[in-house]
């Protein structure tokens, strides 16, 4: 039978071990992280000399899951010992430009789009990658049924077994493998990749291996639409807007891969009956149950009727759709340089590449300029090679570094002190200075002051994170007399620009103010996410940002004076009026209502609400309590981002327990006794080198689709450690 062998150089086989499975396995010791001004890259040594020359870094041996020699430290008998044990650990981990890098995994629909990409644009797939891709698919294959999820914890989908089967047979396993057969055997079960969701369908289109018919309609003449209708495309959730932008290019073009020996043999492969026979065109709405997370409004099912049946085949004007390509392929471009190929994020970048290759060519420069960029996107850890859900997460850690330690007492510590100013030297290179060009042509938010999640060249504003960029330049610059290497007209801008995010309601949404109704959610396709036609309030966000503008107040009273106080003011009616009964904060980016807790409890305590004055911060904390395990410890379940209510986790968790107890810190909540416990807590996780071993997945978005935010597990409990040293004394607990 036909199996795909990629137009790649031949495997460094004298580097192959095996990884005990069968499996081969890159040789460990030859991967080395390039971090150039933030810009993250696996490279593999492929010569001894080279491999000689340049030696692994702590780092890269942790970040690989090899041991990283670091030795065991005298036990800490206190939560401050901890903090500086862990702190200790941690401080190895920053690299050279001053950030800490970390896997940025979870959702299980990335890696395939990248391959899929790939292989259509026949980019060669280093042997090495595709020996650990291999090696991480089937690491995170479910043992029981054989099948893939919409993220690593998820039940199985078909959404992750097609797409995830598919990129393992790019990258070259056979279908006769025994796991992939048992794969095979769930997607049939399943009924075959035409029960995927919509994204499936499209990315199997673009491969070759479904008909666009079975692909619900991604019109581009929408784009067409003038600015003030109120579902223009522009008004939606930026990463909807910008999937749906390259999509609607592809779709109008109907361009698939052409058909070879390959394609072919997957044609047989994913289906239950012979492709041919298959009328998908009857199956545009077919979805799997377990896909069907969100399913779609008798409005869009409406739309899409009138779309295929009537518009398509006798109203589609040529000369329209021609304008409409054009000026989708404008906005393609317009995103393209504006990041430098990096792209706002892992799935509409790999679409921008598609459109690049049909519009450009195979060799123009955006193609190439693409393909190296995607590199950007990709991870080494002990279980094999994955996609980041961003570049990186590089600003928004580094500066949760910084404030662990300021926050911890540590920063005037002359030994944690060139670690800090290599963590201001990054977070002063990646503050946005200037707006995009063209910010109203392609419907950009200002961005001049704002700091990104990853780095500059992604240069995408978000709220929390110029709130936080803000806060942690503030604590070094003002409170721990760092040099000021950001100008206070700088932080000015950030001000500037926070305030401009402000939605009428007094929320804070991440990217973006608000454009539309949320009405504009029947409008969703995409069937496993949900809230993600519009951007919203969001607690995390609107708390994030009340905390920096009260700091910053503090040390420049004068500057805005009324309009930050007034833009408190509503954001904290905002806050309250998100609270629910029971006094928790549903979380959006983070698990879950614990995570938000944290957000909420302290932007309240920033404008003097706490535990003792506020029946709000009396409720949050009562919340938490009322969760505190016999261990001591905090576990949320990811089910609570999924169910919208607090599913408890079966095993306490170290993030969790960390932010639960700062917010009680921060909310001045009277009692010792919980806290005390869940120190200790803390303290048993942690292990005689500082470091704390990985646990459940931490992070979410769009409800349903979890990701890993590894960092947090060192943070957020020096954080909270330190804190609580701070403020009932440096004692050995009982
Ligand atoms: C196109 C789709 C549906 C998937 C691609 C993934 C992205 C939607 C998300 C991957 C990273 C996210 C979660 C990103 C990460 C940081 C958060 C945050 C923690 C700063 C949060 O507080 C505000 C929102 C975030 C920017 C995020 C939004 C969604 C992602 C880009």
């Amino acid at each position: 039978m036909a199996s795909y062998i990629g137009p790649w150089r031949s495997p460094a086989q004298g580097h192959l071990n095996n990884d005990g499975n069968g499996d081969s396995k890159t040789d460990y010791t030859r991967w080395r992280l390039v971090n150039e001004e933030g810009r993250q890259t696996w490279r593999y040594l492929e010569t001894d000399e080279e491999n000689e020359a340049w030696p692994q870094t702590i780092a890269d041996k942790y970040n690989l899951g090899l041991p990283t020699g670091l030795p065991e430290l005298s036990e800490a008998k206190t939560p401050l010992q901890a903090a500086e044990n862990g702190l200790s650990f941690f401080s190895h981990l920053q690299l050279e430009p001053g950030n800490w890098g970390c896997e940025y995994g979870g959702p299980m629909f990335l890696l395939p789009g990248l391959l899929i990409t790939w292989y259509v644009t026949n980019t060669p797939i280093p042997p090495e990658y595709a020996t650990e891709i291999k090696r991480y698919l089937f690491a995170r294959q479910h043992p029981e049924d054989g099948g893939w999820g919409l993220h690593i914890e998820a039940h199985s989908s078909v959404f992750g077994t097609a797409m995830n089967y598919v990129a393992l047979r790019i990258v070259g396993v056979s279908e006769d493998d025994p796991r992939m057969i048992k794969a095979r055997g769930l997607l049939h079960k399943f009924g075959g990749a035409i029960y995927g969701p919509h994204w499936a369908k499209a990315w199997l289109s673009i491969l070759g291996v479904m008909e666009w018919e079975g692909v619900n309609p991604v019109p581009p003449e929408i784009w067409l639409l003038p600015d003030w209708v109120p579902f223009a495309p522009w008004r939606w959730w930026i990463h909807i807007r910008q999937v749906f932008l390259p999509l609607s290019y592809i779709w109008s073009k109907k361009w698939s891969f052409p058909l070879n020996d390959f394609t072919r043999q997957l044609r047989e492969e994913l289906y239950t009956q012979p492709y041919n026979t298959i009328n998908f065109a009857n199956h545009r709405n077919s979805i799997h149950p377990a896909d069907n997370y969100y399913p779609k409004t008798w409005l869009l099912n409406g739309i899409n009727e009138l779309l295929v049946r009537i518009w398509n085949p006798f109203l589609r004007i040529n000369a329209i759709s021609k304008r409409a390509e054009d000026w989708t392929w404008e906005l393609i471009r317009m995103e393209d340089e504006n990041t430098d190929y990096a792209g706002l994020g892992p799935v509409n970048n790999p679409l921008n590449m598609v459109a690049c290759f049909i519009h450009d060519g195979p060799d123009s420069y955006s193609v190439r300029r693409h393909r190296e960029r995607l590199n950007d996107y990709m991870w080494m850890k002990h279980e094999g090679m994955l996609a980041n859900g961003t570049n990186g997460v590089q600003v928004w850690d580094t500066t949760f570094v910084t404030q662990a330690v300021s926050v911890a007492g540590f920063a005037d510590d002359p030994k944690w002190r060139p670690m800090l100013l290599k963590a201001l030297e990054f977070i002063d290179d990646h503050q946005l200075r200037e707006n995009v060009p063209d910010q109203e042509k392609c419907y950009r938010q200002h961005r001049k002051g704002a700091w990104p999640f990853s780095t500059k060249t992604q240069g995408y504003t978000v709220s929390d994170c110029t709130a936080e960029g803000l806060r942690s330049t503030i604590q070094l610059q003002e409170m721990h007399n760092f040099p000021k290497l950001i100008s206070l007209d700088r932080l000015k801008d950030s001000v500037d620009c926070l305030l401009l995010m402000q939605n009428p309601t007094g929320g804070f949404t991440e990217y973006e103010t608000t454009r539309a109704s949320p009405k504009v959610e029947w409008l969703n396709a995409a069937e496993v996410f949900g809230g993600i036609m519009i951007g919203y309030d969001y607690p995390e966000c609107t708390t994030a940002s009340v905390t920096a503008l009260s700091l910053f107040s503090k040390f420049y009273p004068d500057y805005r004076a009324d309009e930050i106080r007034a833009a408190k003011e509503k954001a904290v009616a905002y806050i309250k009026r998100a609270q629910r009964k029971d006094g928790s904060w549903y979380g959006s980016w983070g698990i879950c209502f614990t995570y938000a807790a944290m957000f909420a409890l302290e932007s309240l305590a920033s404008v003097g609400e706490t535990y003792e004055t506020s029946e709000n911060s009396r409720r949050g904390c009562e919340f938490l309590i009322a969760k505190q395990q016999a261990d001591g410890g905090w576990g949320e379940s990811y089910l609570s981002s999924e169910k919208h209510v607090y599913v408890q986790h079966e095993k306490s968790q170290v993030v969790q327990t960390a932010w639960a107890c700062l917010a009680l810190m921060e909310a001045h909540y009277p009692h010792k006794e919980p806290l005390e416990r869940g120190m200790k807590l803390l303290m048993s996780r942690q292990q005689r080198n500082g470091e704390w071993l990985q646990e459940s997945i931490e992070g979410v978005f769009n409800q349903s689709c979890m990701i890993s935010y590894p960092n947090y597990k060192f943070y957020w409990p020096i954080r909270a450690l330190g804190l609580y040293s701070k403020r009932f004394g440096n004692e050995e607990l009982q």
